[in-house]
């Protein structure tokens, strides 16, 4: 069944302090795009007519007809990738698969999360990740220590889910205390029981031709099959990552070059950003700099996934703040042919990967197809 997106009347804003703002504004004016059933049938539907044509430019042909300018897009072009929507299909398809494992094995998929310490934002993710879990009717196991822990107890329950059977997948939330070594307590973890896909045999065997890793790290395989889902081609575009951390954005040029882009990833160090951004069919920030990226910087019909969640002061908001993405998403959305909204897009992206990680690594351990 066609999952129609449904963040018509959304409010959003973007930050005020940095000057990227110019108020309020309904989401409900940019189009919503229908989502289709599989990744190939993926194709956009209008549900409401805007008088810029922006269809064929989301296929990467530039056609000139379908090029948008920044001069003429004066309302909000940009069609917003709906990954709320495309995780709770995604979770939908796991539920259903894990019922069938059962039916057949008597076994569920088991998830293991580990949390150090009392961060708010990890308690908050660890907890979206059991509910996540429990929607889909996978087993969850967590164990919470204090900030205190010392890096051999981490290890210890490390090695009680790597020999525990019931237990398919591992997830050591980051960040860990500082007096704890990362790299340590990452490496303990069983390649095969490693969902995060942050075991460095697992980036390697990612970087490298012809191979292939056991498992993907979430937040970048959620941004690809982002794109996947909404049709969007990436053999032999230009794609642009801004960001190149462990978790995100190395990765994610890892698998964009998988899929034929030719890629270049910007960093703190690069020289012209904006330029080089500029050239991309497809944009993925993972920076953690709110509004960083302006309009300016996006290629008129140009897919944009924005990977920041940064929480930004607002009196108005009940929690006195509200998230926004790298992406100056005012701007970039009357540029773009499509764009993520910050929040619903990567975020819950990454939490159905994770499951979906979690499924992968069950049906190996009990030879189930
Ligand atoms: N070992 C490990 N693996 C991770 O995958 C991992 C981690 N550590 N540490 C922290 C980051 C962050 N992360 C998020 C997941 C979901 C949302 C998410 O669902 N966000 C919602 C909004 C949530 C809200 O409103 O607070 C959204 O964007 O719509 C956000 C962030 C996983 N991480």
């Amino acid at each position: 069944m066609a999952a129609a997106a449904a963040s018509s009347g959304m409010m959003f804003s973007s930050a005020t302090s940095d000057g990227c703002s110019r108020g309020l504004q309904r989401v409900s004016s940019i189009t919503v795009l229908r989502l289709g059933l599989t990744r190939s049938a993926a194709v956009f539907s209008r549900t409401r007519t805007i008088n810029i044509q922006v269809r064929t430019s989301i296929s990467g042909r530039s056609s000139s007809s379908s090029v948008i300018t920044a001069a003429t897009a004066t309302e909000a072009s940009g069609k917003v990738i709906d990954g709320k929507s495309v995780a709770k299909q995604i979770r939908e398809e796991i539920a259903t698969e894990i019922s069938r494992m059962k039916a057949s094995t008597g076994v569920v998929p088991g998830l293991a999360v580990i949390l150090v310490g009392d961060r708010k934002d990890s308690a908050t993710y660890v907890r979206n990740k059991k509910k996540a879990c429990e929607s889909v009717g996978i087993e969850s196991y967590e164990v919470h220590l204090a900030e205190d822990s010392s890096e051999k107890e981490v290890l210890q329950h490390i090695k009680g889910f790597n020999d525990d059977p019931s237990v398919n997948g591992i997830l050591v939330q980051l960040p860990l205390p500082s007096h704890m070594n990362e790299q340590n307590v990452l490496n303990a973890v069983c390649i095969d029981k490693d969902v995060d896909g942050f075991n460095p045999l697992n980036i390697g065997l990612l970087a490298m031709r012809d191979r292939e890793p056991l498992f993907v790290p979430c937040t970048p395989k959620g941004c690809i099959e982002l794109l996947h889902r909404y049709g969007v081609p990436i053999k032999g575009k230009r794609a642009v990552v801004i960001g190149r951390s462990n978790i995100v954005g190395m990765p994610a040029a890892l698998l964009l070059q998988r899929e034929d882009a030719t890629v270049s990833l910007v960093h703190s160090r690069t020289k012209n950003p904006e330029e080089i951004t500029r050239q991309a069919d497809i944009v993925i920030s993972a920076v953690g700099k709110p509004n960083m990226v302006r309009g300016s910087w996006i290629k008129p019909g140009a897919v944009v996934i924005d990977v920041g969640i940064n929480p930004v002061e607002d009196a108005k908001s009940p929690r006195g703040y509200r998230l926004v993405g790298d992406v100056c998403f005012e701007e970039a959305s009357k540029i773009a042919s499509a764009i993520t909204p910050v929040p619903g897009g990567v975020g819950p992206m990454t939490i159905a990967i994770l499951l979906s990680n979690t499924l992968v690594a069950a049906k190996r351990a009990h030879n189930f197809k």
